[in-house]
């Protein structure tokens, strides 16, 4: 792999302190670029302390190394806006991997599974740690955009909506290494910790890279929502999780969320106010919710059919 193809790791340690404005000008221009370009990029000193992520990546392979009874005790109950608990995908989903969905702590709408006894506890450390970097990464991407730093936290602060997948991809087989098919995240900013099994590939200039696991480090990527408030000028990045032979993979993903009455449509900073029309009508976030949630529960038989963000694009 070139190093122009290396996804960028970026040291957010300025952030946390006062002063280092050089610093701070480094992540934002490291931050910028990967925006524009793929919505893809690495972080490093983010917060979130590697002991929790450890601790929390143990108590999720001690829970999906448990026999399918055991598990199954975690099952959703009904409704919840999305399935929260614990869930295999459909074998005709062509997803192989099996996952464990939580909304934040105090959530009602939660089932989580009580073997391992540890594992509640680290899994809401791991949940509000992550919501921690999540609001700085927010803050971040706005002043990116040369928004005010304070702009996606007015637009909606609504963290009852965030949730936290954690996921156990299954073996390759020689004929399927099909973890999680190619897709964009619907939501604002995702956090990913993977282990160091690999797999997750990002798309780029038409090419898949491969997010190498390094020790300590979070995957970041945007979602449509960013994508369509900027008016494609950030990007939501399209990625995949490919499995490997012999080895599980297990992650946790983190979807920093948005609250599904927002409406979300083209900023007129992006739009109006420099002269470009916009690329998509409005929409209602939950509207999308349950499109894209749909597409998981009836996946349609072609794959032009998967309601992508493209759904609602203004033809130019
Ligand atoms: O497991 C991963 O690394 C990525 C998960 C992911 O992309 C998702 O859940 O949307
Ligand atoms: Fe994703």
């Amino acid at each position: 792999m070139s190093n122009s193809n290396a996804i960028p790791t970026v040291d957010l340690s300025p952030f946390f302190t006062t002063g280092d404005d050089e610093g701070k000008k480094k992540a934002k221009d490291l931050i910028h670029q990967a925006c524009s370009t793929y919505g893809f990029f690495q972080v490093v000193n983010h917060g979130v302390p590697l002991e929790l992520m450890n601790r929390a990546m143990q108590v999720s392979k001690t829970f999906f190394e448990l026999p399918d009874e055991e598990k199954l005790k975690s099952s959703p109950a009904s409704g919840a806006p999305l399935p929260a608990g614990y869930n295999k995908q459909h074998e005709d989903s062509g997803d192989r991997n099996e996952y464990l969905l939580m909304f934040p702590p105090a959530s009602n709408f939660n089932v989580l599974p009580s073997s391992p006894p540890e594992f509640k506890k680290e899994a809401e450390e791991l949940f509000s740690s992550f919501v921690k970097t999540g609001q700085l990464l927010e803050a971040i991407v706005a002043e990116c955009l040369g928004l005010p730093s304070d702009f996606l936290k007015k637009f909606s602060d609504d963290r009852n909506c965030d949730f936290m997948v954690a996921l156990r991809y299954f073996l390759a087989t020689d004929d399927d290494s099909n973890g999680l098919s190619e897709h964009e995240d619907g939501n604002i900013i995702t956090l990913v910790l993977q282990d160091e099994v690999g797999g997750l590939e990002v798309r780029k200039n038409g090419e898949w890279i491969p997010v190498t696991p390094t020790q300590g480090t979070l995957v970041v990527n945007l979602g449509d929502v960013v994508q369509v408030l900027s008016n494609d000028k950030y990007k939501s990045a399209t990625h995949r999780v490919i499995t490997t032979k012999g080895k599980n993979r297990y992650s946790y993903a983190f979807f920093y969320n948005l609250d599904g009455e927002k409406w979300v449509e083209p900023l007129p900073e992006f739009t109006t106010l420099i002269g470009e029309l916009p690329k998509y009508r409005r929409f209602l976030f939950k509207d999308y919710q349950a499109l894209r949630m749909r597409n998981k529960t009836h996946p349609p038989s072609r794959p032009e059919d998967v309601i992508h963000i493209t759904h609602y694009s203004i033809p130019t």
